[in-house]
This record gives C-alpha cells, sequence and structure tokens, in this order.
C-alpha cells in the first residue's frame, strides 16, 4: 500500500437515497479496506446498486457523507472516475463494437490508461478480440465487462452482479479472475445476491436489507454469529427403538427423522455425544454428515424469512 494511501478506502456514512417515493437507501454506513474483496449481499430491490453507484458518483445522496480516498465524490467526479472502476451491465455496450474496440474506446477517456493488449490477455480475450460483443459467449462478455472497469486503472473496482446468468464453469473462472485482480493491488466492492459467491471470494461482507445494513462480518464471523447450533444426521445400522434415548441427552435439542436418516441438533458436544450414546447400545451411525451454518442461516436469523424467499 502507497504511504498516501489510507486504510480505508471507502467511507460511507448514513447514506440515504430515494427515488420519489421510493426509498432505495434507507440508511447505510461501511468502511471498505484497502486491499479487501469486500461483498454486498442482499436481496434484490435491497439497496445494494444504489450504494455502489453513490459511492462510484453515480447517484447523489439525499443525506449522509461518502468519501473514496478522502474525496467526496459529487465535488470530484472527475477524480473519482479514475479511482473508481466501475463494471459496465452488458446492455450498455452496443452489440457490433469489437471486444479490442471497446477496450481501446474506454482506454481513451482516462488519463493513465492500462494497456488494451496487456488486459486482453490477461483476461484470457486476445483471440476474440476482433469479435462483436454480441457474439461473445456470456463468460467473454462478463470478462470483457470486467476488463473495462479495469481499463482506467483503478484503485477501487465495483464489481455489479457479475457472475450472473454464467454457467459454473464460467463463474469458477470468474471468481479466480477476481481474486487475480485484488492480488495485483485492486480494492474490490462486489456486489452480489450468491450468497455462495460472497462465502466463497469476500474478506467482509455487509449484508443489506431493506436499505440498511443488517451485518458486516467476516464470513466466518457472520456464520459464527447467526448459529451456535450444531446439527448432524445419519442412518441407523440395527433398529433404535425409541427416539428419547438420543432426546433426553443434554446435549439434544431437537430429533427429527427426514426419509430413513435422523437429524439431531444440539450444541458443542453433540456429536460426541450421540455416537457414544449409539455405541452403547451396539448402534453404529451410518453415513454420518455433520453440517455447518451458511450465511443462509444468517440471513435467516437476521431477517426472519429466507434469502430466495426475500427475492423479488
Ligand atoms: N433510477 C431509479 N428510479 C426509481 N427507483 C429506483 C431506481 N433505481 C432503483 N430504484 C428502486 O430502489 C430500490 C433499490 O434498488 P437497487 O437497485 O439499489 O437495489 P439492489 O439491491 O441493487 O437490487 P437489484 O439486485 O434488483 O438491482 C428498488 O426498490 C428499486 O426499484
Amino acid at each position: 500500500m502507497p504511504e498516501n494511501q489510507p486504510a480505508n478506502l471507502v467511507v460511507v456514512d448514513n447514506l440515504r437515497k430515494t427515488y420519489g417515493a421510493t426509498v432505495a437507501v434507507e440508511d447505510v454506513s461501511l468502511t471498505v479496506r484497502a486491499g479487501e474483496i469486500f461483498g454486498i449481499l442482499g436481496p434484490n430491490g435491497a439497496g445494494k446498486t444504489t450504494t455502489v453507484e453513490s459511492i462510484a458518483g453515480l447517484r447523489t445522496p439525499d443525506a449522509g457523507t461518502i468519501r473514496v480516498l478522502g474525496l467526496d465524490p459529487q465535488r470530484h467526479r472527475g477524480e473519482i472516475t479514475s479511482l473508481v472502476g466501475v463494471q459496465l451491465q452488458a446492455s450498455e455496450l452496443p452489440d457490433r463494437i469489437k471486444a479490442g474496440e471497446a477496450l481501446e474506446l474506454y482506454a481513451s477517456f482516462y488519463p493513465s490508461p492500462a494497456d488494451p493488449a496487456d488486459l486482453l490477455e490477461r483476461l484470457g480475450l486476445t483471440k476474440v478480440r476482433n469479435t462483436a460483443f454480441a457474439k461473445l459467449s456470456g463468460g467473454q462478455q462478463q470478462r470483457l465487462s470486467i476488463a473495462l472497469a479495469l481499463i482506467g486503472n483503478p484503485k477501487i473496482a465495483i464489481l455489479d452482479e457479475l457472475t450472473t446468468g454464467l454457467d459454473p464453469q464460467a463463474r469458477r473462472d470468474t471468481w479466480e479472475l477476481v481474486k487475480q485482480i485484488r492480488d495485483d493491488g485492486v480494492t474490490i466492492i462486489l456486489v452480489t445476491h450468491f450468497m455462495a459467491e460472497a462465502e466463497y471470494l469476500c474478506d467482509r461482507i455487509a449484508i443489506i436489507d431493506g436499505g440498511r445494513v443488517v451485518a458486516l462480518d467476516t464470513p466466518a464471523g457472520l456464520v459464527a454469529g447467526a448459529r451456535s447450533e450444531q446439527r448432524i444426521s445419519f442412518r441407523v445400522a440395527g433398529v433404535l427403538e425409541d427416539d428419547t434415548i438420543l432426546s433426553s441427552l443434554p446435549a439434544v435439542h431437537d430429533v427429527r427423522h427426514e426419509g430413513d436418516r435422523i437429524v439431531v441438533t444440539g450444541n458443542d458436544d453433540l456429536l460426541v455425544s450421540v455416537v457414544t450414546e449409539l455405541a452403547g447400545r451396539g448402534l453404529a451411525p451410518v453415513d454420518l454428515h455433520t453440517e455447518q451454518a451458511s450465511l443462509d442461516d444468517v440471513f435467516l436469523a437476521l431477517a426472519g424469512r429466507d434469502f430466495e424467499g426475500a427475492d423479488r
């Protein structure tokens, strides 16, 4: 990190933004640290895009303050455009523009752009540089939109729903690319409504719901805070005649049957205590799974509804 670069590249305090009667962002505060992949996760309509567009200076807040490397994005639009690269939505590029031309064109807008040929190479687009945008595959279009976010040599790249519509392999490839970009020194703000994407990629995540930050932590911190319960599931070789054998154990909170499997939840001692009890009765758990809490559980705990159900 250069000496004059602050540890917090982006500081948002009490951001509020309305569109007529619609409150898009009610009250959002967050900081993005230099060198991290910062996730903004939330269901459709939560206010994610409005938040990042405000950081990029593309929206005028109704209230609150935003500082990007100490600058107000509204008052320093020129500098912010160079400092913050924003991934274009695919629909914003003309169908017939060639991949290489698009990069050359966007490079011409910046005072010290990256070399378009280098970027094409890094993003695996060299062989399609003369291919029209509309003829590129979904993954190639997405990589081009990432290249366009990076062409101005920004300090911060905002990537919004970058893997929507991609097949699993292209999504994985894009994830690796995002990590490389971070490793090259670009701080990344990643907007997503995919839990798995946020969990895999992000150093820290702000979960936004209804225009507010409802949680902000590392993925592991969010998960640890959400559920202290353990869950195991297994089949029994032999006959478990009575559930109370398990439900009466102090470590066990709940025993359920799902098909031929038994699902038991309880505290930290759950696994040892259930296995020991079964073994004492000559029963062996088979095909035993221990289940980790996920970001879905975090959202459920915070919002009282599940994440997919929250999507409109
Ligand atoms: N330009 C606009 N004019 C009017 N309403 C808007 C505008 N942009 C966003 N909204 C509304 O503001 C709310 C928040 O939208 P925003 O796009 O910020 O959310 P989001 O979390 O990014 O959702 P999505 O994933 O669907 O883009 C939504 O109700 C949306 O309909």
